[in-house]
């Protein structure tokens, strides 16, 4: 079974996400496109959007997301207020890969102010090509987050 992929932006990402969206509607990879907006000219404040897209990977219908707003920041910050959503910015190769790899994140986030378009798309698609491993000694690292999270981490 392909992936489920939540794109979400604000106005600032807007451009970004639906040049992404483009990309994966092309993508074998890709069963599903979940778009929680903005839709052009709206002003939502991206924490909505954010909330919205990381609820629906949470909530198991969709995989995995991929946000835009200026910086990525706000975007990132809003999708870790849902329980359960490791969201981060990554702007090159190699924290993008660390991202699935050490991290087992659900959410890239892009800005759209900071890197060029070519870019953003080609990390997308990278960010898609990871798969955790939950043999690897990064499992455990992750499972402490999730202690933190559920309130049974020893300190
Ligand atoms: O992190 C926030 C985003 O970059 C947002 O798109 C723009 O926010 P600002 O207009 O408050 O800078």
């Amino acid at each position: 079974m392909g992936l489920r992929i939540v794109v979400a932006a604000d106005f600032a990402g807007y451009d970004y996400k639906e040049a992404i969206k483009r990309d994966l509607e092309q993508d074998e990879r890709v069963d599903e496109i979940i778009d929680v907006g903005v839709k052009e000219g709206d002003k939502t404040p991206y924490p909505h959007v954010g909330v919205a897209g990381a609820r629906l990977i949470a909530e198991g219908k969709a995989d995995r997301g991929i946000f835009c707003c200026g910086t990525g920041m706000g975007m990132a910050i809003s999708a870790n207020k849902v329980p359960g959503i490791r969201a981060s910015t990554a702007h090159d190769s190699f924290s993008v890969e660390r991202l699935i790899l050490s991290n087992d994140a659900h959410v890239l986030c892009l800005g759209q102010r900071v890197i060029g378009l070519e870019l953003a798309r080609r990390l997308a698609r990278e960010f898609l090509g990871y798969e955790f491993d939950p043999s690897s000694h990064s499992k455990a690292n992750v499972d402490v987050l999730v202690e933190y999270e559920n309130g049974s981490a020893g300190c």
